[in-house]
């Protein structure tokens, strides 16, 4: 469950006085039921990545109050912050992978952060290769796979640990329909398990084809919540 009230967000602006730092986010409430499934939308500079990037606990708002899965990252400590971190998912628009681990211990770093055995982590991780089409590119370095191939290990690490929430900048950019449709199958699973999901796309045919609750935004503004 995620719940934000007034929330806003202005980024630092080196040298800036406060007053003219830019601001992402202004005012936005709303909330999301454990297991809900919500688009999230608007054109490029609305803010959606700000909005992530607070739900992915990257920065606290300025203003008003975000509870994510139970706890007020306002007050919540830096150690509640961390374990709360790992009971998230996120799939970043550029993949971030880590470009000198193979893509076996890209996937495998959630669980290897939960202390998990290493024989359950090798299952795991080659279960969601095969899944994600990815079985014989296991020992490759990310900079030597397509986009494409980049951004399904990028899926396969944010889904692989079950997260209590999953959170997804565009994760369908370098996917052609099929992938596509196997990614929204994935989340449509995940939803059925209690992950709570939340997407920011422009893909507008995804859309059509995956009609669900929007969140949408402009300019900083959340102007569509249904
Ligand atoms: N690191 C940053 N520092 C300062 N301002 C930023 C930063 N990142 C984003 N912004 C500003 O915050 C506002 C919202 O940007 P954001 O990236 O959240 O939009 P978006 O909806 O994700 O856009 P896109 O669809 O292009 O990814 C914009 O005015 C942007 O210029």
């Amino acid at each position: 469950m995620i719940r934000l009230r007034d929330v806003g967000f202005r980024y630092d602006a080196p040298g800036a006085s406060g007053a003219s730092a830019p601001i992402a986010l202004r005012q936005i409430s709303f909330a999301v039921p454990q297991g809900g499934f919500r688009w999230l939308l608007g054109p490029s500079g609305a803010g959606k990545s700000s909005l992530l990037r607070l739900l992915a606990l990257g920065a606290r708002p300025t203003a008003g109050t975000l509870e994510i899965l139970g706890s007020n990252i306002g007050h919540a400590s830096r150690a509640a912050l961390a374990r709360l971190r790992r009971r998230i998912g996120i799939v970043h628009q550029d993949f971030r992978l880590l470009p000198d681990l193979p893509v076996f211990d890209n996937i495998a770093l959630p669980l290897r952060l939960q202390r998990r055995p290493e024989d359950e982590v090798r299952d795991e991780v080659h279960a969601i290769l095969d899944w994600v089409g990815l079985a014989s590119r296991a020992t490759a370095l990310p900079p030597q796979l397509s986009g494409g191939e980049q951004q399904r290990v990028a899926i396969a690490r944010a889904v692989i640990h079950r997260p209590a929430l999953m959170l997804a900048d565009e994760p369908t950019n370098a996917l052609d329909e099929l992938q596509a449709n196997r990614l929204m199958e994935l989340f449509r699973d995940l939803s059925g398990l209690g992950t709570t999901i939340l997407v920011a796309t422009h893909n507008e045919s995804l859309i059509r084809r995956y009609p669900a609750h929007e969140l949408e935004l402009a300019q900083g503004r959340l102007v569509r919540d249904g």
